[in-house]
């Protein structure tokens, strides 16, 4: 990663302390490298000092909308606007961008102070003296206050991480782009340090694209996540938006840990059936998609027979503890189709992994592997048999361009 400073701009519009973003419009904006589509109709409002997380696989396009950003890349085709003003033509440090890369670049004989320093100096042309408290009181924030006088070569990778951070973000420039700058940092390294930029952006008040293709990290960076998929924005939403109400099939897939299960079925006569399953479902739909924490776990034994208080395994929070099974009352008279529009799949439990407060279980239906969230002392263990349930209201249903389609009432 590197502190790379884009642009230099006039003191004037420098407010320490106060709201330097601005608004970012992107309008239609497409990149072509020969027959590769890097990017293609990309549409999106980013408000003055909101921080969107740019997620997606590799390849999606994300570092291509970065670089359009920073001016390095030209778009193909449509509209990109800083605070109004179409920035087709304006050269990288006229924009007054501040670029993190994943390698940074430190001056290597000069102090960590030093190096912050003189970026503020020459490339906001500040005052020595209000350099110099802009400096410290970045490296403060970002926990490295210690290390004021250190030179790169006496800290160690993390540290020289956030120094170039700091060098990047203490600038305060109107736009701050960001791309993946934590890879190569340890997990717990990198949640420290997201928490530290995220401070630190709201403080300088700069208007944040971040890089990444850690969903995890994305939902807990961005005030809104923009996801990519082969160069196309398949949804702009609030981190809850994003995984209550995923708008397609691949953001439903992409988002969760596990992500979204989802089943391809046959629509007939309002029922969606595919390999052990069946569900009421919308006109149109050809999948139904349920979270993890959606299902839930019965003994298949004694699934048609106890009472469901009994037989539930562990559930999550679509319908209470067992209730659409007592006496297999959510079962229609064939023993597969759906009444109450309650998802029923049969399966067995191949996978039981402990993820600190839970466990996740992977069960092995006809239509594949299903993950299902689990309390820690769940007896759901492998080679038990079991019957998993949702209520229609926790699925998701997608038609066959992958797109949600609204939800029954
Ligand atoms: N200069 C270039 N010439 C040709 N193709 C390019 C160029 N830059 C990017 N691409 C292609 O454009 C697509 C998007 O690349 P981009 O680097 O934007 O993706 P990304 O989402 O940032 O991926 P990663 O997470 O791996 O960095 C890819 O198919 C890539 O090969």
């Amino acid at each position: 990663m590197t502190g790379t400073d884009v642009a230099a701009r006039p003191d004037d519009l420098a407010t320490p302390g106060g709201t330097a973003g601005v608004p970012i419009e992107m309008v239609g904006l497409g990149r072509d490298f020969g027959s590769v589509q890097a990017l293609a109709d990309v549409n999106m409002s980013v408000r003055p000092g909101e921080i969107v997380a740019l997620l997606g696989p590799s390849g999606s396009g994300k570092s291509t909308l970065l670089r359009i950003c920073a001016g390095l890349e030209s778009a193909s085709s449509g509209r990109l606007l800083f605070a109004g003003v179409d920035q087709a033509g304006i050269a990288p440090h006229q924009r007054d961008v501040s670029l993190v890369f994943q390698h940074y670049a430190l001056y290597p004989h000069l102090s960590a102070l030093d190096n912050l320093t003189l970026a503020l100096r020459y490339g906001r042309r500040q005052p020595k003296k209000a350099a110099v408290a802009r400096a410290r009181e970045t490296l403060d924030m970002l926990g490295i206050g210690a290390l004021a006088d250190r030179r790169p070569a006496q800290m160690s990778g993390g540290q020289r991480q956030r120094v170039a951070i700091g060098r990047a973000l203490a600038r305060q420039s109107r736009v701050v782009l960001l791309d993946e700058p934590m890879s190569g940092l340890d997990a717990k390294l990198r949640v420290e340090l997201r928490v530290e930029i995220v401070a630190l952006l709201r403080r300088l008040g700069s208007t944040a694209l971040f890089v990444t293709h850690d969903q995890a990290e994305a939902m807990a960076v961005g005030d809104r996540v923009a996801v990519l998929n082969a160069g196309r924005l398949e949804q702009l939403g609030t981190p809850d938006e994003v995984y209550d109400r995923p708008a397609t099939r691949f953001v439903a897939t992409f988002v969760g840990s596990p992500p979204m299960n989802v089943l391809d079925g046959t629509l007939s006569g309002g029922v969606l059936s595919g390999p052990g399953f069946a569900v009421a479902a919308p006109a149109g739909a050809t999948s139904v998609g349920v979270r993890p924490e959606g299902l839930i776990v019965s003994s298949r034994a004694s699934a048609s027979a106890v009472p469901a208080g009994d037989t539930d395994l562990g559930s999550g929070p679509g319908l209470g503890s067992g209730s659409g099974l007592g006496g297999g009352a959510a079962l229609g008279g064939d023993g597969t189709a759906p009444a109450d529009g309650i998802l029923r799949l049969d399966g067995t439990v191949v996978v039981s992994e402990r993820l600190g407060a839970e466990r996740v279980i992977y069960v092995q239906t006809p239509s594949g592997p299903v993950a299902v969230r689990v309390p820690t002392d769940s007896p759901a263990q492998p080679g038990r048999s079991v019957i998993l349930t949702a209520s229609a209201a926790t699925c998701a249903f997608f038609g066959p361009d992958g797109v949600l389609l609204p939800a029954q009432h």
